[in-house]
């Protein structure tokens, strides 16, 4: 009977960490860390303004005159860029005013920036020229508004109605506090990643010295063939990269990436991460509950998430559930949108996209992009990758880099990229969207291109060209490198040296303004467990599931048998066994094993974990959990046990009663409280 006993002691240590596994998960809890980031309001102000735009100027001035936007022949983009300005405003002013001083706004046309000769195009000189003038949670953010009359006049959009919406031009205004400027430069970027074989380490080189900038109000275009490193430079100027260390130079207003910057940068991933049955409503409000500053009161943040959901036009499906494999949810733009929106939401200065159009038909993806555009046009700089761009759609980026196999083809504005790569020899030969034409260039396809004389002589043996006679992929793609590198680069790389003139304000906030949390432990506690059961109201109260809670809490029940559960000392072990089970079960759905070696390189001092403020938050979360395993065994054996022993039944069984009872009672307790709580 005593090694019975003791057998069943063992199983029901087993067991705590198995019924826990069934019973609580809140791998929220985990996203403490990456809601940490806030940031104190940006006191900048300023004068802002490139010495390349001084030299642009110039050049315009002296040149044809073309009159900023005029010059080039994409009439839809530079008509924007010749009616937006930049006004680099200190926050709590509105971006229209002008005055003297360190708070003045300086207004700087888009014709004051690069300038692209197009006689010079064939010397190189011009696109010289031109490429050279040309990414928690810090926000000044005091509540958006909107004009009535601009509310009135500005329908909501979906993915149904969008051609109307640009046709109209009822586009959404963006009416953003202003946030801090931020010019980003990057010179000669490079980047080798080590590959370990079983036998041998190979250095491979993911990206070949790339430079370029954009400055806020553009939008850039990272474009090129899967696997060229569009995500890769993106990651790297987002600063989400950092290991291995990059080569060359990246800079914020002339300032390296320091932690202060994280809070001023949105990035949105290729992957969305939003919970499937929570509303958009539900996930823009939680996301301002838990970023924006601590000094805004709940109903500012709620007009945030609120004022986004407008300018985001997302007003229709804004009760509509975000939707996943098993659930019908909102389409895929309004999902992007969202994605956006939680993104945008913090007022970030530079904004980074994976791909935000993948997956989504020409108009949507026109859409997004003109969203982008509204965005840039608050002075944000945005930066995105983009695949397989409609002609439309490519017309509307500021600037655009190509890359192939991880080298430079093209920097400069991408209303001239097709002057660029006719200047060295290579025209469509039929009518092609001009991302189409980049896209198989970078690809080395020259089908449908014409071939020029110095690409043609290098072909000739079989290793060098294609069966239809054309050069192969691998000697087109160092042509175009070493066109780029010889009429290009140098001037680009030289202008880029040049240190951009800037307020010295701007550039010493961009590494010192001190990071303001979004919202106290409590208060992160407190959201994050509204929203996980909200998230999970529909996992947790299924019929399926109550079942499954109930019948496996009574074969665990039967493990209990005999087992001496009334002594404080073993309350506590079986409170401690429950907690570290329901912990582990937070990583990521991983399996018990892998957890429990996680966790014991956790306990062996974090060494391993290189994330801190996540092994902090576990460690919060394990403390809470012991003491509510501790609470939940005291009211099942001092309060239920009792009860049930007064009717006859085995003791397993009234164990496993207990235990049930429990478990439905914590399910039903949950399901008073969501009832309860107004959740918006
Ligand atoms: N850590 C790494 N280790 C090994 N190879 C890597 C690593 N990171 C990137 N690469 C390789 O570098 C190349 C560029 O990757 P990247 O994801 O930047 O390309 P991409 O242009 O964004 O592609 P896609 O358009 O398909 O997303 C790819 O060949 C990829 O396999």
């Amino acid at each position: 009977m005593r090694s019975w006993s003791s057998l069943t002691k063992k199983v029901n240590q087993t067991s705590f960490v198995f019924l826990s596994l069934l019973q609580y998960n809140k791998s929220s809890f985990l996203q403490f860390s990456l809601w940490d980031n806030m940031e104190k309001p940006n006191s900048s102000s300023g004068l802002w303004r490139t010495q390349s735009d001084q030299l642009a100027q110039m050049s315009s001035d002296t040149s044809r005159g073309g009159g900023g936007s005029g010059s080039g022949g994409s009439g839809g983009t530079h008509s924007r860029k010749s009616s937006r300005q930049m006004v680099f405003a200190s926050p709590g002013r509105s971006g229209g005013g002008s005055s003297n001083s360190k708070n003045t706004h300086i207004r700087k046309t888009r014709s004051a920036q690069m300038k692209f000769d197009l006689d010079d195009v064939g010397s190189g000189a011009a696109l010289s020229r031109a490429s050279s003038a040309s990414l928690g949670f810090s926000f000044s953010f005091t509540g958006f508004t909107m004009p009535p009359d601009e509310i009135a006049d500005s329908r909501p959009f979906s993915d149904d109605d969008i051609p109307e919406d640009i046709e109209a031009g009822t586009r959404r205004k963006f009416q953003t506090e202003p946030t801090l400027p931020i010019y980003l430069k990057f010179t000669e970027v490079t980047y080798k990643v080590v590959i370990k074989g079983m036998t041998s380490t190979v250095e491979k080189d993911i990206l070949n010295g790339i430079s370029g900038a954009v400055h806020p109000g553009e939008v850039l275009a990272l474009m090129g063939p899967s696997g060229s490193g569009k995500t890769t430079l993106l990651s790297l100027l987002g600063g989400r990269l950092t290991n291995p260390a990059p080569g060359g130079s990246i800079t914020y207003n002339d300032k390296p990436y320091s932690k202060f910057l994280k809070s001023r940068i949105g990035f949105v991933t290729q992957d969305d991460i939003l919970f499937p049955h929570l509303t958009v409503k539900e996930t823009l409000t939680y996301a301002a509950l838990l970023r924006l500053p601590k000094k805004l009161t709940k109903q500012e943040k709620e007009k945030r998430a609120a004022d986004v959901i407008r300018e985001l036009g997302l007003e229709r499906c804004q009760d509509t559930m975000i939707g996943g494999t098993f659930v019908r949810g909102v389409s895929g733009g309004e999902r992007k949108r969202v994605c956006i929106g939680l993104e945008i939401i913090i007022n970030p200065s530079l904004l980074f996209l994976d791909e935000p159009t993948s997956g989504l038909d020409s108009t949507t993806a026109l859409r997004i992009v003109e969203l982008l555009q509204d965005i840039a046009e608050t002075e944000k700089t945005v930066i995105t990758t983009i695949h397989q761009p409609s002609s439309r759609l490519f017309h509307k980026f500021d600037k655009l880099i190509l890359l192939g196999k991880g080298s430079l083809l093209y920097f400069g504005k991408a209303s001239e990229a097709m002057l660029y790569f006719s200047s060295i020899g290579c025209s469509p030969l039929i009518a092609m969207n001009p991302a189409e034409f980049l896209l198989d260039l970078a690809n080395g396809n020259m089908n449908e291109v014409s071939v020029p004389s110095e690409l043609q002589d290098r072909v000739g043996d079989s290793q060098s060209e294609t069966k239809n006679g054309k050069p192969a992929p691998s000697v087109v793609h160092d042509y175009l490198v070493e066109a780029y590198e010889t009429r290009v680069a140098e001037e680009t790389k030289k202008q880029l040296m040049i240190p951009a003139t800037l307020d010295e304000e701007l550039k010493s906030n961009v590494e010192s303004m001190k990071r303001e949390w979004g919202a106290s432990w409590r208060e992160q506690y407190w959201i994050l467990f509204k929203r996980g059961l909200k998230e999970r109201k529909h996992d947790y109260f299924s019929w399926l599931r109550i079942t499954q809670v109930l019948v496996t809490a009574i074969i665990l029940g039967l493990l209990w048998w005999q087992s001496e559960v009334h002594r404080p000392k073993d309350l506590d072990n079986q409170g401690l066994g429950l907690a570290i089970g329901a912990t582990l079960t937070d990583l990521k759905k991983a399996t018990t094993l892998a957890s429990v070696t996680v966790m014991a390189f956790m306990l062996a001092g974090g060494y391993f974990v290189k994330d801190v403020p996540i092994f902090i938050a576990w460690l919060r979360y394990l403390s809470f959990n012991y003491h509510t395993y501790r609470l939940l065994l005291k009211v099942q054996y001092e309060t239920i046990s009792p009860v049930i022993d007064g009717i006859k039944l085995d003791s397993g069984l009234k164990e496993a009663t207990a235990l049930g009872i429990m478990v439905f009672g914590y399910r039903l307790l949950a399901y008073l409280s969501l009832r309860r709580m107004k959740i918006h």
